[in-house]
């Protein structure tokens, strides 16, 4: 599988060493004529806003969205599960608008701005390292996003068919278990689609 991650701006080189020890074949996307090539897309974590406004600057807006549309499966931790969805807490405009959920950014508040723990996460046997960092949380979902994961009862991880968002950073770890969960779901595109 080859797996491209968003390089405009956030933590783009460990999601490449992440997936390749997840067995993908990973690569650096700064063109949207690269979606073509791949498989699967991992959106990082960084600063949402600032993720915003260069995907519109390099035309990525409707160029994921088609990527999307044939059921190729996305992945947003952090910044780009805000990237990801319909709706954000607060704020008029959202992005991509691709997963039916509303986010709060930054909603740990001042005295836990980043921390690390395990969580229990469907769909993978043992418990998954999240690093926090200044994360959002999923305040609400609609009725096709199958919630993965809760921490203090809060959602920060969850799946609308072919995308995948978590509130933590996967990448910051040496455990690519959620990795390799999306590589699966990329397989299992692969195998099914006809294009
Ligand atoms: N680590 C992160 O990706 C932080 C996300 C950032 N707080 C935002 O709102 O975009």
């Amino acid at each position: 599988m080859k797996i491209g991650v968003l390089a405009l701006q956030g933590a783009v080189a460990e999601h490449i060493r992440s997936l390749e020890a997840a067995g993908a074949e990973a690569v650096a996307v700064k063109q949207k004529e690269q979606l073509q090539e791949l498989d699967g897309l991992v959106l990082p974590g960084g600063e949402s806003t600032t993720i915003g406004k260069l995907m519109r600057k390099y035309d990525f807006i409707d160029a994921i969205r088609a990527f999307s549309g044939e059921g190729k499966p996305v992945f947003g931790t952090c910044a780009g599960l805000i990237v990801l969805a319909d709706r954000i807490d607060g704020q008029e405009e959202a992005h991509l608008k691709l997963m039916d959920m509303t986010v709060a950014r930054n909603a740990f508040g001042r005295q836990r701005e980043s921390f690390e723990t395990d969580l229990s996460v469907k769909g993978i046997d043992e418990p998954v390292r999240a690093v926090f960092i200044r994360a959002p949380l999923i305040k609400e979902v609609g009725p096709g996003v199958e919630v993965l994961s809760t921490y203090n009862d809060e959602i920060v991880a969850a799946r609308q068919g072919h995308l995948l968002a978590a509130s933590f950073h996967p990448e910051l770890t040496d455990d690519y278990s959620l990795h390799a969960y999306f590589v699966r779901m990329a397989k299992e595109r692969a195998a099914h689609a006809t294009n």
